[in-house]
């Protein structure tokens, strides 16, 4: 892989004629924009993996920069307020055409993308849970028998510090396990995982998402997975998916992206980003999904019977669907290319939490649901925000103390 660095006001043209390997075909060139962090990097190679295989008579050229979210890396991320942190830079030079796609780890996108943006594609996810990552020195030893997430942080002593800069993370854990105390961690995984190995390091542990830990070879740092399983927490929307963010009119780019993606990825991601777009939440609210594809897997003969029968029977709340589409996006939903049709129908799960700060009040909510269009997975993120809201999660936001007017009326419709 090549890594061209580009800064936001250079004034270079889009695609330098230092590009790494002579052309092969009289197409432009692609030009493939990402953060500069060794798994925003890792991220990059696999999608440029995925486009090579695709199109393999196109040229790539994959230009790295660093954003605000990584210049700053003293601020807590709920103190920065910009929702565009991990985006915003990227997302200037996609507008200008000198980048033609940008990577971007899912959940780092906000769900309101800027006017002619859109989100070309969705690749698979990688786990989404979150990980437990405990200093090596209070491992439990090799010959101890294998230990959930839940009997690790309830043993340990009251005070222990758990280093996680999300409040989604931060309220879930604390509503658990009122006996710890958490602390704000900033920086790239290894950074943080280096703040936690120190010899004077306050942290006893870490939660940081397994996507990240795997993707960078690191899958044997972590000693536990948190998930609703174990009892533990939900993780954040989005999480460990990545999603490509592109020129909505972009035509050559939207054909490039159509035969790459995860359309089942596609579905879980759209029906979580609906939920926080509906909630207003950025990364700084704490709001915990999963989605999980119930089905057996298609064509499996007798597993046929048992998927319909689920699909006939709707959740108790599951009525009174309601048709609406996506704010500036006329067909539908925000992702724009790729395949839209039936073929990955399937019956989705999706669980969702809003918590307080202080982990003392919850709103949360499980549905099951057939899901057979974009249109659908959006639409089933709309209506858990609403059921979420008829359980409180409105009065939770209010005094978090955003804005919540939009959720009164998207509820009550
Ligand atoms: N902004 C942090 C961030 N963005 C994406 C990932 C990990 C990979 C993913 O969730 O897709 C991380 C690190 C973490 O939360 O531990």
């Amino acid at each position: 892989m090549a890594t061209l660095d580009v800064s936001a006001d250079a004034s270079q043209p889009a695609n330098p004629q230092s590009a790494p390997s002579p052309s092969t075909s009289a197409l432009p060139v692609i030009s493939i924009g990402t953060r500069r962090s060794l798994l925003a990097l890792k991220q990059t190679d696999i999608v440029e993996a995925a486009l090579k295989k695709a199109w393999p008579d196109r040229d790539y050229a994959i230009h790295a920069m660093a954003t605000m979210g990584d210049k700053n890396q003293v601020t807590p991320l709920h103190e920065m307020g910009a929702k565009a942190l991990w985006t915003h830079e990227l997302e200037a030079l996609l507008l200008e055409g000198r980048l033609d796609l940008v990577v971007h780890s899912l959940k780092d996108m906000p769900t309101q993308l800027p006017a002619s943006l859109s989100i070309g594609a969705i690749f698979p996810r990688e786990d989404p849970r979150d990980a437990l990552v405990m200093r090596p020195s209070l491992l439990p030893s090799s010959t101890s028998p294998p230990r959930n997430s839940h009997d690790l942080l309830s043993t340990l002593p009251p005070g222990s510090v758990i280093g996680t800069s999300s409040v989604r993370r931060s309220a879930q854990l604390v509503r658990l396990y009122p006996h710890l105390t958490f602390a704000s961690v900033r920086g790239n995984v290894g950074t943080r995982l280096s703040k936690l190995d120190a010899p004077d390091s306050p942290y006893s542990a870490l939660i940081l998402a397994a996507a990240g830990l795997l993707r960078l070879g690191l899958g044997d740092r972590i000693t536990a997975l948190l998930s609703s399983r174990e009892g533990g927490i939900l993780h954040a929307v989005g999480q460990g998916a990545l999603g490509i963010e592109v020129r909505e009119a972009d035509g050559d780019i939207s054909r490039i992206l159509g035969k790459v993606g995860c359309e089942r990825t596609t579905r879980m991601c759209l029906a979580e980003r609906s939920l926080m777009r509906t909630l207003e939440g950025g990364c700084s609210v704490p709001i915990g999904v999963e989605t999980e594809w119930v089905d057996a897997v298609r064509g499996a003969g007798d597993g046929e019977e048992a998927l319909t029968d689920v699909a006939a029977k709707p959740a108790p709340e599951d009525q009174n669907q309601s048709n609406r589409t996506v704010e500036g996006k006329e067909n539908g939903t925000e992702v724009t290319s790729g395949q839209k049709d039936d073929s990955a129908a399937g019956i989705l799960t999706f669980r969702a939490i809003v918590v307080s700060l202080d982990g003392k009040e919850a709103a949360e909510g499980e549905m099951t649901r057939r899901i057979a269009s974009r249109e659908d997975a959006d639409q089933f993120g709309w209506d858990m925000a609403r059921l979420l809201v008829e359980r409180g999660a409105d009065k939770i936001l209010e005094k978090i103390n955003l804005n919540r007017n939009i959720i009164h009326e998207q509820g009550d419709a």
